[in-house]
């Protein structure tokens, strides 16, 4: 028997069937226009389609193609042989080795945005608190520190709030209930929803897309002949993967698109949940402990010492702990899906060619069958005293945050140390607090899970530190 979910990308719903609903691993649901679609619930069947089989199991392509109108051919919407050479290509760039050179950059602009926070409060009610929108300052941070990372290229959006291409991105993004119709439309039905509808809002995300398209080709192209010139080495994720594939300048326009939203959008969304969850009445004495574990292992913002990848992993546990847990608890990323592009077996049953899948992250993150009893409790000790081997939870793949596999997050381990840095420095920074009495926010459910019209917090500066 299906069951009728609306929508399927709808985590909360979702959760309230995987844990209840008796099944072998995925069971059916009738997704949006009553379109059949199995729903995967265990790790077992997560490892064979998205680790083991993982090229037998595409991603959907009307996805694909309204990700293709924001990002051109890049890592996230190309499949088959090209992924499997772009991946390739840029897995040198995501290594350990490269992202522990990133953590200076992490810090500086961190720095530099929480002095800026700090400016804005001082000029509108000194000391005293104020209401900030998190998401408009963590969205530019994420954006600078990307631009440089990728392509080497400072957008200095945090300096100037009005950039073009911040606000270009905003328009792409900002999540309103046109811009989820258009992008249930262009995912369920056509493409051509967001291509040809003649709403104010798909015209702006045309608008928005073609904006950012030109700029950066504009870079590529500047940056394409000086590297000729010059033969300048560089050491930003383009340059290192141009050494390991090869790429047109077209190919390094569509990269760098894709590389700025992927990496951007989500670390910023997560950081915005992170505060979601850290200013709830009832995890306040977590803000409390994290932030004494802050002071006591981390240099003071205004000093220059520089915070190392050694310093983070070994001598603040809580803070990864905590990390980890707001990432489990509310991950940006609610769903993957995927189609088999053969006949197959998953768990001893028949799969046919063209059957739909969805791994709910967001439902699986949460599942008492793979958490215990507690796994809708927000509790960073899991990750103290659990086995790390398998995040916390009953199995490796119960945290679905990064996805896994060939297909899994490129930039896992770049986004958590980003995230780690952008988070200690606010929760070190202020004593920070709901700005309104709603225990609960709207959330705007898409390849994104988004906080409807974002997060207003109240920052108090801490002093002594
Ligand atoms: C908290 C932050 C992040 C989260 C939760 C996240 C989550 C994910 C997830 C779930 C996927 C798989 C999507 C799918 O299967 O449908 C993915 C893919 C990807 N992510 Fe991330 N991501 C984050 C940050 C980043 C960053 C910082 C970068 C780059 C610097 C990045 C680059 C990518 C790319 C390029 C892919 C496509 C990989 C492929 O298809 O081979 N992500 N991410």
């Amino acid at each position: 028997m299906g069951i009728t979910l609306e929508p399927l990308q709808n985590g909360g719903r979702v959760l309230e069937y995987l844990d209840n609903t008796p099944n072998v691993g995925m069971f059916r649901a009738l997704d949006l226009l009553n379109r059949e679609v199995l729903v995967i619930t265990s790790p077992e069947v997560i490892r064979e389609v998205l680790q083991t089989n993982a090229y037998d199991f595409r991603k959907v392509a009307n996805v694909q193609n309204y990700m293709k109108v924001l990002l051109g051919d890049g890592l996230v919407t190309v499949d088959g042989q090209e992924h499997k050479q772009q991946r390739k290509a840029l897995n040198p760039a995501f290594s350990a080795k490269h992202v522990q050179q990133l953590y200076p950059l992490f810090w500086s602009k961190t720095r530099e945005m929480i002095s800026y926070v700090q400016k804005d409060l001082e000029s509108t009610e000194g000391q005293q608190g104020t209401v900030v929108d998190v998401t408009s300052w963590v969205n530019r941070a994420a954006l600078d520190i990307i631009g440089i990372a990728a392509l080497g290229i400072d957008f200095n959006t945090l300096a100037n709030p009005t950039n073009e291409l911040s606000r270009a991105y905003q328009v792409i993004f900002e999540p309103n209930s046109t811009s989820t119709v258009i992008f249930l439309l262009s995912t369920l039905v056509t493409t051509w929803a967001v291509k040809l509808l003649p709403l104010k809002k798909a015209r702006e995300i045309r608008a928005g897309s073609a904006y950012v398209k030109r700029y950066i080709k504009r870079i590529m192209t500047r940056r394409v002949q000086d590297g000729n010139d010059e033969k300048a080495v560089r050491k930003d994720i383009l340059s290192v993967a141009s050494q390991y594939g090869k790429f047109s300048t077209d190919d390094l326009v569509n990269q760098a698109r894709t590389l700025l939203v992927a990496g951007h959008e989500t670390t910023a969304t997560g950081v915005q949940w992170a505060l979601y969850t850290l200013t709830r009445p009832e995890n306040l004495h977590v803000q409390q402990r994290l932030r004494d574990e802050i002071h006591k292992q981390l240099p003071r913002l205004d000093s220059d010492q520089e915070v190392s990848a050694q310093i983070l992993a070994k001598n603040l546990p809580y803070l990864d702990a905590v990390c980890k847990e707001c990432l489990r608890i509310n991950g940006p990323s609610p769903f993957s899906k995927r189609t088999a592009v053969r006949d197959t077996v998953l768990n001893g049953i028949a799969i046919r060619k063209g059957t739909s899948f969805v791994i709910p992250n967001w439902a699986i993150n949460k599942s008492k069958r793979l958490w215990g009893e507690s796994a809708r409790e927000f509790d960073p000790e899991r990750w103290l005293h659990g086995d790390d081997a398998l995040n916390g939870g009953a199995d490796a793949l119960a945290f679905q945050t990064f996805s896994t596999g060939v297909r899994g997050c490129i930039g896992k381990g770049f986004a958590l140390a980003e995230f780690k840095i952008m988070l200690a420095a606010l929760v070190g920074s202020f004593d920070i607090t709901r700005a309104t009495d709603e225990r609960e926010v709207k959330i705007e459910w898409g390849i994104i899970a988004r906080i409807y019209d974002g997060l207003k917090v109240n920052l108090k500066p801490v002093r002594g530190w």
